[in-house]
């Protein structure tokens, strides 16, 4: 079973304009989909959908209306009732498949609400593999949550506790890995940079720099990183070794989402007990197979690129020595 929280959950309205995006004028677009995002949602989506167990915990007033499409997508629930309505986030795509993504703060939760959540995955935490704790923190929630949930969660069930994955960024994602070493975190180049106090903007050889940063957090600080790199693909490092793999080339639609796919499809391989290598593989062809569908609609195994994803393994100066 994959648990997944999404403390700051968003319906997410995908838009395709039929001309270049023009700040200022009024435009109208060819078309608009709704899907219910955040992102463990959108892990859990993809989990249910290759027929693996999933849950997902999603803080949902009982009037609100991404509770209606949250219920459609059909995967299992625990609810935890808040006041605030989820937010709505915005992704503009041109003609030439520009994106533009606005993503909104959220609604604020109360301590109370903030500790219901807390409650609601410390319980639904039991007998999973694997607890996922995705994306940005809403307003009200201080910067250690992820560190806090983590620390009860493994105090609740001790050795029964599931691994933890983390895809989150800035001082959430910083806090859980200085204090909870986390099993699984899953970066982008930029997030990587970011947890180790660099700045991403100035590298010239992408993979080089995000194999010197990762190798500062594992083993140590996280026990492995999957780090998406897009087109790029992706690394993997863990206490055994690195590897990369190579993304095949696809027409994209949304890349939204597909860092969320990668992860589901990393936890699927890893549920069904594949090496390390074949993890890697099968996250990048989720994330290829994401990047094909419209909007942040969850792919399936039947999406999945035709081909093999080429995996080598990664030894750096940094990893032999
Ligand atoms: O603001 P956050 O929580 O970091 O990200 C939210 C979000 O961009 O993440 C998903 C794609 O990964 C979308 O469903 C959603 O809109």
């Amino acid at each position: 079973m994959i648990v997944t929280l999404t403390a700051n959950p968003s319906a997410d309205r995908a838009v395709v304009l039929s001309d270049a995006l023009a700040p200022g004028e009024v435009q109208r677009a060819l078309s608009s989909r709704e899907d219910a995002g955040g992102k463990g949602v959108n892990v859990a989506r993809v989990v249910a959908a290759a027929g693996a167990p999933a849950r997902a915990v999603v803080p949902v007033g009982a009037h609100d209306p991404y509770r209606v499409l949250l219920e459609d997508t059909g995967i299992a629930l625990d609810l935890v009732d808040v006041a605030g309505r989820a937010r709505a986030n915005l992704t503009i795509t041109d003609p030439a498949g520009e994106t533009t993504k606005l993503n909104l703060p959220g609604a604020e939760l109360s301590s109370a609400e903030a500790q219901a959540v807390t409650d609601g995955v410390v319980a639904a935490a039991e007998g999973a593999t694997w607890l996922v704790l995705a994306g940005s923190l809403p307003p009200g929630v201080p910067a250690s949550f992820y560190a806090d949930l983590v620390a009860a969660v493994r105090e609740r069930w001790a050795a029964d506790a599931p691994r933890i994955a983390v895809d989150a960024s800035g001082a959430a994602l910083a806090e859980v890995v200085a204090t909870a070493r986390p099993d699984l975190i899953k970066p982008n180049h930029e997030e990587l940079a970011e947890l180790v106090g660099e700045d991403a903007a100035g590298d010239l050889d992408v993979i080089t720099e995000a194999t010197r940063r990762a190798h500062q957090l594992v083993p140590e600080h996280v026990a492995s990183a999957l780090v998406t790199l897009g087109a790029d693909g992706a690394l993997l490092f863990t206490a055994e070794g690195a590897w990369r793999g190579y993304a095949p080339k696809v027409q994209v639609a949304s890349t939204v989402g597909a860092g969320d796919s990668s992860l589901a499809g990393y936890l699927l391989a890893d549920l069904e007990g594949a090496s390390a290598p074949d993890r890697l593989a099968r996250s990048i062809a989720y994330g290829a197979a994401a990047a094909t569908l419209p909007g942040t609609q969850p792919p399936t195994p039947a999406d999945l690129p035709a081909g093999p994803i080429a995996v080598s393994v990664f030894s750096t100066p940094t990893a032999t020595s």
